[in-house]
């Protein structure tokens, strides 16, 4: 690990090109993007903007067309569990209980049996869910098959989490209820995240900065600090008026011709 001075993400004039048939699709251009080790970061933006094809650059999944995409100020060159990505579709292992879904990384890290259930039980007391370590993900509520897919990328260790709209599919209270505990592991584990999300409030109500991109092609708007104290009211006059600006930033696209 670097020293704190260095951010844990540089984004330095990324840009990614996929070619579709006789299309040539810019998913980003010229990103820039600082990230401090422990901060909360929501990319938003309207659908097609790039906010998944930024995420998964991060994640070692995708390498940039042009530009430079640095974690502690190494590039990245592929997937680490130092950097964990949560899915909407939880993306867990259906033939394993919920214990060995978030013990599957400590063991092929190679870790010991009693190391690997220390470090399984802690997860899984740390998202609420002790009482179904033996169930298997069928078993299991939306919100729950969340938690496990959260505690799963802690126990691989990782300093960066990356979740591509992790609660997109989930009823309004299932929401709430997860948005509330992600907000207190991220304060008490110190961890950073970037959060993909549709949901200017969503946006509000966690972050500490919120990205807004635009589409056509994808591209940073604006990066936004949010200085609202916590916890935070989505009724309070001072929310409201952050969601009227970033809502005037999201369209702002609106009108110019797509890429
Ligand atoms: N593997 C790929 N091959 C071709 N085009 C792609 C690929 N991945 C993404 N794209 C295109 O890049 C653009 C950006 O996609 P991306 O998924 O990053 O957007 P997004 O903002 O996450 O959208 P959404 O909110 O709908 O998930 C889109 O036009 C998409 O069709």
């Amino acid at each position: 690990m670097a020293d704190t001075a260095t951010p844990i993400i540089e984004i330095k004039g990324v840009s990614k090109v996929f070619q579709l048939q006789d299309q040539t699709i810019n998913a980003l251009s010229d990103a820039h993007l600082s990230i401090n080790k422990g901060e909360f970061i929501c990319l938003i933006g309207a659908s097609g903007c790039g906010k998944s094809t930024l995420l998964r650059i991060m994640a070692g999944f995708d390498q940039p067309s042009s530009g430079e995409a640095l974690m502690w100020g190494k590039p990245i060159a592929g997937p680490d569990p130092s950097r964990g990505m949560v899915f909407q579709d939880y993306a867990l292992f259906p033939w394993l209980s919920v214990r060995d879904n978030i013990g599957f990384g400590p063991a092929s890290r190679g870790l010991g049996g009693a190391e690997v259930k220390q470090i399984v039980d802690k997860f899984i007391d740390l998202v609420g869910l002790a009482k179904f370590a033996n169930a298997y993900p069928h078993q299991l509520s939306g919100g729950m098959k969340q938690r496990v897919a959260i505690a799963r990328v802690l126990a691989n260790d990782a300093e960066l989490v990356l979740m591509d709209e992790p609660f997109g599919a989930l009823d309004a209270m299932t929401r709430e209820r997860l948005q509330d505990e992600l907000l207190e592991i991220w304060e008490r584990t110190k961890l950073t995240v970037v959060f993909v999300t549709h949901a200017v409030e969503e946006a509000i109500l966690l972050a500490n900065r919120v990205v807004v991109m635009t589409p056509g092609p994808g591209r940073i708007e604006s990066d936004n600090a949010l200085d609202l104290p916590r916890p935070r009211d989505v009724a309070s006059p001072e929310f409201n008026a952050i969601r009227r600006v970033l809502s005037t930033k999201l369209h702002s696209h609106h009108g110019k011709k797509a890429a």
